[in-house]
């Protein structure tokens, strides 16, 4: 689950009573994130931690050793169709460096058009709306997306 929401606290127990396995939640959204990162895994989910367009990654790295998912947006939150922020994936770039085997997720803009930035960026998690919705062919987007995230991932895995 993706909580694109103020206080994140409050929903971490109803989400996980609700069957959810996996708690995003963004780290402007808290004061805590190490208590609210304690609480999610005492609940049982994963752990994401979600960083908006204007903030920088230094402020996820201390955390990122504690988590299973770095969600960089590629859009402002709010909606879908917006135009995707290629200027993000310098941020995912140092991820992938820095944290090897971190899931890195984008989310905003994404489809056949910038899946290629964000796979050679190291995003190996990908969100994806207008580009599948708005298809006449859901299916064959949602092969090349996967297909393109997996092949940067093994080239990646053969130059270490
Ligand atoms: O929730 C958000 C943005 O607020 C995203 O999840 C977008 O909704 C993804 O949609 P597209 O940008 O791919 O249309």
């Amino acid at each position: 689950m993706h909580m694109m929401v103020a206080k994140p606290e409050q929903w971490v127990k109803p989400m996980a009573v609700a069957g959810a396995n996996q708690y995003t939640f963004h780290l402007e959204a808290t004061d805590n994130p190490g208590a609210l990162i304690k609480d999610v895994r005492e609940n049982g989910m994963k752990v994401g931690l979600a960083i908006k367009p204007g903030t920088t990654v230094e402020y996820l790295a201390p955390w990122a050793n504690q988590i299973d998912m770095a969600l960089v947006m590629t859009v402002e939150p709010g909606f879908g169709g917006q135009k995707f922020m290629e200027d993000m994936m310098p941020k995912v770039q140092w991820l992938r460096t820095q944290f090897p085997s971190l899931d890195i997720e984008v989310d905003g803009g994404v489809g056949p058009d910038t899946i290629h930035k964000c796979a050679e960026a190291g995003a190996n998690m990908i969100v994806s709306g207008s580009a599948i919705m708005k298809s006449t062919d859901p299916r064959s987007v949602i092969n090349l997306l996967r297909n393109v995230c997996s092949e940067a991932a093994q080239k990646r895995s053969l130059d270490r």
